[in-house]
């Protein structure tokens, strides 16, 4: 699915006046409907406090308070007085509701006039959406200080006001939402960490805006939902054997962390990999034997660390790099050795990062198509910290195309850039992933995709779809707290099922 910034979605809206056909007001009312539903199913409150800008996100304010009032919800509005008359859909809106004189309606004109708000009301914000350009200031950054002060929960109408659409807003005055609710798609805002304390639960709202547009406009990102990740997939032929499925080699453990290699090679057996071989030291040869069986294993020469390439990398069909190897001088060769002569298909993570970072030289010897699994962390060693996520994103595709490689930046919403200049934001996944493993337990699964076939960019959208899925399946029969990567690795077959 195509991620639309705020001109693009304001152009559906227009599309969607102009062909369907229908006017504007009641577009507008259709969203306004869609908010009022909502908000009567999921809140009790004693009152509701409407607070309205002028422009069509307060149209919606005040078509909303018209609309609850009818639900027998008691309103009141709160209008944001400034220059401007306010748009058309807005003074239709405001018109009706001033006929309406059962609802009381306020003009804020400074501070001493904002109301008290009680504990026991739901505030709405429809103060700004996506039509504003700067960040608030004065009365109106005063309005939202307010909001905020508040213990009631606001709800907020599109996007929290304050908050930019498709870039950064960081240093701004921002309503706090419980609750967003938003028109027919997702905004890029709403996939950075950095917005998480203001947006909430965001809830999207089908406004049933015009099917065709968004075959009509081009964008460069796009999220990886179930129709995007059931696209990729390919189910196994009824007369499939092992060698069908490719032959999977992860070079992953050192002393104590035998664990990674163990959620790796495990996760990676569970996407399906025909084979796995994991090169682990030696002293990780029998955790691995005994916890994954059905893993083959090639020990190092040494006890405690991997140190050396002593096979014939073109045996294997996909590789998986770094879980837990360590940044020794030995692994820094190891890690050289590998690029200079692989001729399959990689996926570099963790410590393999790490030696990246510490060897920026070896950057160049990445081949095209190269998967690399960075957390921000480990991606700010990799490629320079970024100012905000935003940036952080650009800098992302930027090295992605540069350097003809894949980059998923892991997260809470992962990203995925592409070297065509494409980037894909994963929306399955939790909290409770933020937990060590999880990032090993993604490499064993993009490497097997990779194993058995896939192409880089399949195996990376679907990788992280998967991923994400089977932690939000693991969470739900266990808790975030609870969850543990040998959980989510559990659940990987049930994801595969829901595709
Ligand atoms: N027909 C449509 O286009 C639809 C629009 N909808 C609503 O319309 C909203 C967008 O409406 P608008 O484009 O009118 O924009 P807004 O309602 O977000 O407000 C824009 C107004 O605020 C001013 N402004 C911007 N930044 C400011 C700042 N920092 N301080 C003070 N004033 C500032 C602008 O100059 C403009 O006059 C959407 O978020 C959504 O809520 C929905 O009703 C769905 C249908
Ligand atoms: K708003």
């Amino acid at each position: 699915m195509k991620l639309l910034n705020a001109e693009q979605i304001r152009q559906w809206d227009a599309f969607t006046i102009k062909n369907e056909p229908l006017s504007s007001l009641e577009l507008m009312e259709r969203a306004a409907n869609a908010c009022a539903r909502w908000i009567v199913q999921n809140t009790l409150a004693e009152s509701y406090y409407i607070f309205c800008g002028k422009g069509n996100n307060g149209g919606d304010g005040l078509a909303i308070a018209r609309l609850l009032y009818n639900a027998n919800k008691k309103v009141a509005v709160y209008i944001l007085e400034s220059d401007a008359k306010g748009s058309d859909d807005y003074i239709s809106n405001f018109n009706i509701l001033h006929h309406l004189s059962a609802i009381p309606i306020f003009m804020i004109r400074g501070e001493r006039d904002l109301p008290e708000l009680p504990f026991n009301c739901i505030i709405i914000d429809a103060l700004f959406g996506t039509g504003l350009n700067r960040p608030l200031t004065g009365l109106a950054a005063k309005m939202v200080d307010h909001i905020n002060n508040s213990i009631a929960p606001a709800i907020a109408i599109d996007i929290p006001s304050g908050l930019f659409g498709d870039h950064s807003s960081a240093h701004n005055t921002i309503v706090k939402a419980r609750h967003t609710l938003s028109f027919q798609v997702l905004k890029t805002a709403f996939l950075v960490a950095e917005n998480e304390p203001w947006i909430g639960h965001v809830h999207i709202m089908d406004i049933n805006l015009h099917p065709a547009f968004p075959d009509e406009v081009s964008t460069p990102f796009s999220i990886i939902n179930k129709s995007l990740a059931s696209r990729e997939y390919r189910p196994r032929n009824a007369f499939a054997h092992k060698g069908n499925f490719g032959h999977a080699l992860l070079i992953a453990g050192s002393w104590g962390k035998a664990g990674a290699a163990v959620l790796c090679s495990r996760a990676c057996l569970r996407t399906g990999a025909g084979l796995v071989t994991a090169h682990v030291p030696q002293s990780g040869v029998t955790v691995l034997q005994t916890a994954v069986p059905e893993a083959m294993v090639f020990p190092d020469k040494e006890a405690e660390q991997v140190s050396g390439l002593n096979y014939d990398l073109n045996h294997f069909t996909a590789v998986g790099i770094g879980p837990g190897i360590g940044t020794g001088v030995k692994q820094q060769l190891l890690l050289k050795e590998l690029l200079e002569h692989i001729q399959r298909p990689l996926v570099l993570d963790a410590d393999a990062l790490n030696i990246l970072s510490e060897n920026k030289a070896l950057l160049n010897l990445l081949k095209p198509d190269t998967i690399l699994t960075p957390h921000p962390k480990e991606f700010a060693r990799l490629f320079g910290e970024a100012a905000d996520d935003f940036k952080r994103i650009e800098l992302a595709q930027t090295k992605a195309m540069e350097l003809s490689i894949f980059i998923v930046l892991k997260g809470h919403h992962s990203f995925v850039a592409c070297p065509d200049g494409t980037g894909y934001f994963n929306i399955t996944g939790n909290a409770g992933m933020a937990k060590g493993g999880s990032g090993d337990a993604l490499t064993g699964m993009v490497t097997s995709l990779l194993a058995q076939g896939y192409l880089p960019k399949e195996a990376a959208l679907l990788g992280v779809f998967l991923h994400g899925l089977a932690g939000d399946l693991a969470a739900a029969s266990g808790g975030m707290e609870a969850l543990l990567a040998s959980d989510l690795i559990d659940h990987i077959g049930n994801a595969f099922k829901q595709l």
